[in-house]
């Protein structure tokens, strides 16, 4: 199937639950959470019924310490829990994790993307304010009209009311934004909505997205002309007296440039306006942000702004000093906060650039990643700051030499999807990379599409551009060694364009020399077994990468490397046994059940031969052994096979009762089922090569005919 690439950037973004829902060719995008009880993303009402008959959602994935208001609502998936890149240092030579309690595998889900996704929220708490009502000044009074808090304090409030749920993207949240936004002040505009009969605003304006109650209050316009009476009186909260302010309903329009998010000021009527310190009017928007000192000033003469006590927001956690003279955390993280300059230390290079730090971007094993301004040329960049340790430094320069061979040499027009890499420098014995600034990671989409993972039209899209990658790479002999959805990032939020960051574990096919290495959902067997590797591994990484996009959660969700193994048997089946019987590893996993069997050749020598039967380990076998605390593998699918998690997986409410769209979509999934077959194939050397999946019809949109 040919995929339309212009259509998936129209129509306010392509990841936007919206598009996934009009999009859904496979439903799994299509599910966008709100908390409308009625509007249940599965058109379902939550309880015990619904999940049994949920073909392929194990009640483990229905996260029951929800409230029932919570649990109507939508199906709340659990998604397993992660853990970050082992310390590469640590250990080198370990092969696997033999100490199933290490304490450097650090369970860093929650915390280390809480802070990426939910920063913003949290930023907004910290800063917000809420005028408390008897503080307001007359114009905002005016406002409250409505007993509606003054349009600061209601979006602050909701912000705040965010801010607690810590690492949630709402998915909606784009959307409030886009509402403030979009809505056309020009005064016309509203003299269109008023029904000449009622002189009341016009019920068939409102868009049903935006409540009414809420554009009310954030936007009263004043109108003499078109004021309409209160004749009867009624209640005195609602009734609108001459010269009250209209509750017109601005005009809702898409935002097609830049030009249409400029306001438009109301220039009939000056009530609405605040008084700056020159008794002059300034808009409600000027009040409420660059004039903000100034309206505090005025709704309490006893304020007083000191921007030297402005405390710093930290972007580091933890920000307690501990070494390289107090600028480094504990775990040698430079603390860093915003407004921090980096760089510009050295006066004698010739290149010495300083960068404004504006934000946290991400955390990861070697360090922190940082969004920064070129206070020289303004340009928006991304700075991973490298922690002050020599093993991560010297880890790092190995990135930085991958980063610029491919920037330079394999892929100077920038066509392939690797992440830019633009400077590099010293900061208080700080490594710092400067990238290209990307937006956010495929992991973090999952997330904001609550885990129903995405469109099938959309994983093709992607996967398409990680096989170009991963032909270039393997064209080269270079292994990325860490693919994950965490390092594959969108350029841009509103384009299915994707880059492949983070180097710092590739090698070359010639020089593998860790043999600990891969995130352990998406580590290939043959590291797991202790074989030699090469490219493909890359290759079952992107395999665990596609599933994942379409079910929202990792296919192998190994809380250890041996339930890893584990898992991908029950999926799978067992590796070759020439894999078994070659690995490092296999006896720490498994068990040859040798059994004989006579042979009737006619040689009297050969009557015996030896079978080999490999079997994992139970788990009180391996307990027993290695004295770990093993438990049995928790559920994530209602079936155990590939072929099955795939096909019973939920089909999309979009498709349910349309018998045409229905056969589409299975097609589509054995065709998928196929395709991944190809790339989670155990044996490195049956396994799909970038090439051989570029054209797959699962990719191509050719027929496929799997007779
Ligand atoms: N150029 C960039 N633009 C925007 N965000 C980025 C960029 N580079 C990295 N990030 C964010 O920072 C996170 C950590 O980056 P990166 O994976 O390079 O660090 P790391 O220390 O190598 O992590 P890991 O623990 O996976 O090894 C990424 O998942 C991504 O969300």
């Amino acid at each position: 199937m040919e995929v339309d690439n212009e259509e998936i950037s129209n129509g306010g973004g392509f990841w936007n639950p919206k598009y996934l829902e009009q999009n859904d060719s496979n439903g799994s995008g299509g599910n966008n959470n709100n908390n409308n009880d009625n509007n249940n993303s599965q058109g379902i009402q939550w309880n015990q019924n619904f999940l049994d008959s949920q073909p392929n959602v194990a009640a483990s994935q229905v996260n029951s310490n929800f409230n029932m208001k919570r649990r109507k609502s939508s199906i709340i998936i659990t998604p397993p829990s992660r853990t970050a890149n082992t310390n590469p240092f640590q250990n080198k030579n370990i092969i696997s994790d033999g100490n199933y309690n290490n304490s450097y595998i650090r369970n860093y889900d929650t915390t280390r993307r809480g802070s990426i996704a939910g920063y913003n929220y949290s930023h907004v708490s910290n800063n917000s304010v809420r005028f408390p009502q008897q503080q307001l000044a007359p114009q905002q009074q005016q406002q409250s009209y409505y007993n509606q808090p003054p349009l600061g304090g209601y979006s602050l409030q909701k912000n705040l009311h965010r801010s607690k749920v810590k690492g949630f993207i709402d998915p909606n949240d784009l959307q409030r934004r886009q509402s403030v936004a979009t809505v056309n002040y020009d005064t016309k505009q509203h003299i269109n909505n008023i029904n000449p009969n009622t002189g009341k605003p016009s019920v068939q304006n409102l868009h049903g997205s935006f409540n009414f109650r809420r554009r009310q209050s954030a936007y009263p316009i004043f109108n003499d002309s078109f004021a309409y009476n209160n004749s009867s009186g009624g209640n005195k909260k609602f009734s609108i007296q001459k010269n009250d302010p209209i509750n017109l309903i601005p005009t809702m329009f898409n935002v097609q440039s830049k030009s249409d998010l400029k306001p438009t000021l109301n220039i009939l009527k000056d009530d609405t306006r605040r008084a700056s310190i020159n008794s002059q009017k300034i808009s409600p928007l000027h009040a409420l942000t660059s004039g903000l000192v100034t309206t505090y000033s005025l709704c309490s003469p006893d304020f007083q702004y000191n921007l030297s006590k402005n405390p710093k927001r930290v972007l580091t956690k933890p920000s307690e000093p501990a070494y390289n003279n107090g600028f480094d955390n504990v775990n040698s993280d430079l603390i860093l906060y915003v407004n921090s300059i980096l760089g510009g230390e050295n006066n004698n290079e010739i290149n010495n650039t300083k960068y404004l730090v504006l934000d946290v971007l991400g955390q990861g094993t070697f360090g922190q990643v940082v969004k920064c301004q070129n206070i020289t040329t303004k340009a928006l960049v991304a700075i991973k700051v490298i922690k002050s340790k020599s093993e991560y430094v010297n880890q790092s320069i190995s990135e930085v030499r991958y980063l610029e061979l491919i920037n330079k040499k394999i892929d100077p027009e920038n066509k392939h999807h690797f992440l830019r890499l633009f400077d590099t420098f010293i900061h208080k014995n700080h490594l710092c990379l400067v990238f290209e600034l990307l937006s956010n990671n495929l992991y973090e989409l999952l997330k904001q599409n609550q885990f129903h993972g995405l469109n099938i039209r959309l994983i093709k899209i992607l996967t398409k551009q990680l096989l170009d990658s991963l032909t270039i790479l393997k064209m080269n002999k270079l292994v990325h060694c860490d693919l994950k959805p965490e390092n594959i990032s969108l350029i841009s939020p509103d384009k299915p364009d994707i880059k492949i960051i983070d180097f710092g574990s590739s090698c070359e096919e010639t020089r593998t020399l860790y043999t600990y290495i891969q995130s352990r959902f998406y580590r290939a067997p043959e590291i797991m077994l202790g074989l030699p590797y090469s490219s493909s591994i890359d290759m079952w990484s992107l395999g665990c990468i596609v599933a994942e996009l379409f079910l929202g959660i990792p296919i192998f969700p190994g809380a250890s490397e041996f339930n890893q193994l584990t898992r991908i048997v029950n999926t799978l089946g067992y590796p070759p046994t020439w894999m078994l019987l070659k690995g490092k590893n296999t006896n720490k996993y498994l068990i040859n059940r040798v059994s004989s069997s006579n042979v009737n050749d006619g040689n009297p020598n050969n009557t015996v031969t030896q079978v080999n039967n490999f079997e994992l380990k139970t788990v009180n076998e391996f307990n027993l052994e290695y004295n770990a605390s093993e438990k049995p593998s928790k559920r994530y699918f209602k079936y155990d096979s590939l072929d099955d998690i795939i096909r019973h997986y939920r089909i999309p409410r979009t498709i349910q009762g349309r018998p045409d769209l229905l056969e589409a979509e299975l097609k589509e999934r054995e065709c998928l089922i196929h395709f991944l077959h190809g790339l989670l194939n155990q044996n490195p050397f049956e396994r799909f090569t970038p090439q051989e999946a570029l054209m797959h019809p699962f990719i191509t949109g050719d027929a496929f005919n799997n007779k």
